[in-house]
């Protein structure tokens, strides 16, 4: 039977000691989500971590605050009640956290979005492999041009079913998140994100297809400055046979263009 919400706890002792000592947590602010029933809270702790942790779960809340009354009271670890997919994060250093894994684009998306040093996030290991998927092949989509524009990212464990309970169906990756700024300039950070998102929705078309089907989304103006400064040879690519620098220069060559 199916978990619910993604109810799969941590419990291999070696793991969890080794997901908390990945990164250096010692007095900094570490936003967890996902707490589960705290093995993860309890080594961050353990290790100097001041910790607040999103659940969603209200019985889980509960158990919690019972576990922890002492560091709360103590102020190193404060829980929010919450969805990690809408609440708002409060400021934080470093996210170490076992992600519900049904949600894990969307907050992914939005711990890059909040800003942070380094994040040691836990994934399905599918899901890990996309973010990694170099761009030019296949398995590459919009989480791993995303992904790579503004950060690298790299499996630093693998985990099997075994050290879950209930085991998952599926085999997780740790892995490592560090921020950087895009190796190619910018212009304009929510019209790339919506290129970049329009693209992938039409993956199997040409660049040129692709920003036609999307023209009404993008603007039609931009399409055509888009098509009038981009060579030839790209935009008769897909969406997974260019690279990085390609999806900067296509959405800057629209972005000039203003409706
Ligand atoms: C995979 S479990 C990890 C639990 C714990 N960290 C561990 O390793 O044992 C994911 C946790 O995220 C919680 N959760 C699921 N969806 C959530 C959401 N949208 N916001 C916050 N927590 C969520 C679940 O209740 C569960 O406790």
């Amino acid at each position: 039977m199916k978990a619910p919400r993604d109810q799969h706890f941590l419990t291999d002792k070696k793991a969890i000691e080794r997901i908390a000592s990945a990164a250096d947590v010692s007095g900094k602010r570490v936003l967890e989500i996902g707490p589960g029933e705290g093995p993860l809270t309890r080594a961050l702790l353990d290790h100097g971590a001041i910790v607040t942790a999103i659940e969603l779960d209200s019985g889980l809340i509960e158990y919690l605050n019972n576990r922890f009354h002492r560091e709360i009271r103590a102020g190193t670890l404060t829980l929010i009640h919450g969805n990690a997919v809408k609440c708002e994060y409060p400021p934080f250093d470093i996210s170490v956290s076992n992600l519900p894994y049904s949600a894990s684009s969307k907050i992914t998306f939005r711990l890059l979005d909040a800003g942070f040093e380094e994040a040691i996030l836990m994934y399905q290991k599918e899901f890990g492999q996309r973010m990694i998927a170099p761009p030019g092949t296949p398995g590459v989509g919009r989480l791993s041009i995303m992904v790579q524009t503004y950060a690298k990212a790299k499996p630093i464990m693998q985990l099997s079913a075994k050290s879950f309970s209930p085991p998952p169906a599926v085999q997780s990756w740790v892995m490592r998140i560090i921020p950087r700024e895009p190796p190619h300039p910018i212009d304009d950070h929510q019209f790339y994100a919506l290129v970049v998102r329009e693209l992938f929705s039409y993956r199997r078309k040409t660049i040129r297809r692709a920003l036609h089907i999307s023209s009404g989304v993008i603007g039609k103006e931009r399409v055509a400055a888009i098509e009038e400064i981009i060579p030839e040879e790209i935009l008769k690519k897909r969406p997974e046979e260019i690279q990085l620098a390609d999806f900067a220069k296509i959405a800057n060559a629209g972005f000039q263009k203003k409706d």
